[in-house]
């Protein structure tokens, strides 16, 4: 890793699969199977107070982008999370948790567990974050798995599984634009929600079929920035958005309502279709 990032943990799984995570924001950093990596981390990728990691999963909790009062796709992604000791758990996974203090409270003034899981079994991998709530009052929250993945070329990227929805566009003041009846292609920036989302979509880059599944996420956001925004951006660069598309589960348009005591759990599955398998 860089050195202008946090010391990570790795776990090694079959057929040359490798994970890499930081305690920071709970941030998985890599996916290699195959000897190969299947998420993006950008090369100008910096972390540290506010700023979170440019790549990999960050985890977007209790508040998605700026629908809320406070920090930016929440406080999580930004905080330091305990490592837990689980060695020899099965399935073998790297756990980290987070629990509310003055700094969360600050922001959002409930207390709260989260948890966040990443099992990688060779082909598939699976990242879980779970909320408890452990006060005495319902909360509600928005959170999000921002998945870089990582590809061949942008430019010839499809997401499939999307071609029956209306979405929120992003880049056009969130109005909702009618299903194109095609996969979505990316000349240019791309940012949508596409609202109750369940099957499987593929993510697909003349090299890689990525199918992508998720568990308790309605929500699913597509973003690619685009040449312009990207040379922007101080942590991406000039042709860095060629390397990735961003495809998010998360809740996002309806937020979660939990119980005092109730836990909710949301997952995103990744797995290298067999058949495309390099
Ligand atoms: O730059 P960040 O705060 O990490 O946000 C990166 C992106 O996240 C999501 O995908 C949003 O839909 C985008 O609007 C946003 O630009």
């Amino acid at each position: 890793m860089p050195h202008s990032l946090p010391a990570s943990l790795h776990l090694d799984g079959p057929d040359a699969s490798r994970v890499e995570a930081s305690a920071f924001g709970a941030h998985l950093l890599s996916w290699r199977y195959r000897g190969r990596e299947r998420l993006y981390l950008s090369p100008n990728a910096s972390f540290g107070a506010g700023k979170a990691i440019r790549g990999g999963v960050p985890v977007i909790f209790p508040q998605f982008g700026e629908r809320g009062d406070g920090p930016r796709h929440g406080f999580a992604r930004t905080l330091t999370w305990d490592a837990l000791d689980i060695a020899g758990s099965l399935p073998p996974r790297l756990a980290f948790a987070l629990r509310d203090s003055a700094e969360t409270r600050r922001h959002w003034p409930y207390p709260f567990e989260a948890e966040l899981d990443i099992e990688p079994a060779a082909n598939r991998l699976r990242i879980a974050l779970s909320v408890r709530n452990t006060g005495q009052e319902a909360f509600e929250f928005s959170a999000a798995l921002h998945t870089y993945l990582r590809v061949a070329d942008i430019a010839g990227t499809l997401v499939h599984g999307l071609e029956d929805r209306d979405y929120l566009d992003s880049t056009q003041g969130g109005a909702v634009l009618a299903a194109s009846d095609a996969p979505v292609r990316f000349e240019g920036e791309i940012d949508r929600i596409y609202a109750d989302t369940r099957q499987p979509l593929r993510v697909t880059d003349g090299e890689q079929l990525l199918r992508l599944e998720a568990e308790g996420f309605a929500d699913t956001v597509v973003w690619n920035p685009g040449a312009e925004l990207a040379a922007g951006l101080a942590d991406l660069g000039a042709g860095e958005h060629r390397h990735f598309v961003c495809v998010e589960a998360g809740n996002v348009l309806s937020p979660v309502r939990l119980e005092p005591g109730a836990v909710w759990t949301g997952a995103q599955i990744l797995t290298v279709e067999p058949s495309a398998g390099r």
